[in-house]
């Protein structure tokens, strides 16, 4: 089983310039690795740092300190410094993200927005398409709603929408930011399928998932963000057992 991602010592300390340089500890020294295949999950309080964490393995932060690697064409590859031809590449061919809300692209129609990650790798209008039909199809967005823009779309299907742009690539490593937060009970079940298909076929997957259930059901791994600001792997049984779950 290959390491997909390798965290090391990763310290992230905000600075809010428009407070007079106020400087916001998030997380300190995290260490932690994704294997190929496996989903981990990211476990803590509300404001431990999970989204932060994602973020910084999608380069969308710069970390204060410490290093990420990701295995990029076969190779492991820093992210952390990487220059944006590198970036660029790496979230075209290596990292999908899934965020929690769709950015809405003025006057593109639906089947466009799922199909255009396929199309920047240089597929063909007609398999994107029918690749993106399939997954909005899957994900019970009507077909009467694919020829319109999704700024008008409710919540939920948004984040269906954003579900389907970010499988629609087959991508070594997919990071997932609460993908059932707005879904009824029915839509996340075909997410927790999406994702067991994903890791199936050798992706690494690491998300954050509120929804306990969800969570039992992908979680090969859990990694705790506590308030401290360190990870720590817990063991499966602990993660799996009610009682010692963490409300968040
Ligand atoms: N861009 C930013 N600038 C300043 N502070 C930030 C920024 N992004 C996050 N933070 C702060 O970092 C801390 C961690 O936020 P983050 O969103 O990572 O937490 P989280 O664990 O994902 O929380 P939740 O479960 O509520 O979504 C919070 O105190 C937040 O205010």
């Amino acid at each position: 089983m290959q390491t997909m991602i390798e965290v090391r010592g990763l310290t992230k300390v905000f600075t809010l310039h428009n407070q007079g340089g106020l400087k916001l500890p998030v997380f300190d020294g995290i260490d932690f690795i994704a294997n190929q295949g496996e989903c981990t999950v990211l476990f803590g309080e509300s404001g431990s740092g999970k989204s932060t964490l994602l973020r910084s393995l999608y380069a969308n932060y710069l970390p204060t300190s410490g290093s990420i690697e990701v295995r990029h064409r076969g190779e492991m590859t820093r992210l952390t410094g990487a220059n944006s031809q590198t970036l660029l590449e790496i979230r075209r061919e290596t990292i999908g993200y899934v965020s929690q809300f769709l950015r809405v692209i003025p006057r593109v129609a639906t089947l466009d927005v799922v199909a255009q990650p396929l199309r920047e790798r240089g597929i063909s209008t007609e398999i994107a398409h029918a690749k993106a039909a399939e997954l909005l199809d899957q994900l019970h967005i009507p077909e009467r709603l694919w020829s319109l823009p999704p700024g008008t779309f409710s919540g939920g299907e948004q984040q269906r929408v954003n579900i389907a742009r970010g499988f629609i690539v087959d991508y070594p490593i997919l990071l997932l930011d609460e993908p059932t937060a707005s879904l009824d009970q029915r839509n996340a079940s075909v997410v927790v399928d999406l994702i067991c298909q994903a890791r199936n076929r050798g992706t690494a997957v690491v998300g954050i998932f509120h929804d306990a259930d969800v969570r039992d059901a992908v979680a090969d791994q859990v990694f705790h963000v506590n308030p401290a600001g360190k990870t720590e792997r817990l063991n499966m049984d602990d993660s799996l057992n009610p009682d010692k779950r963490i409300p968040v």
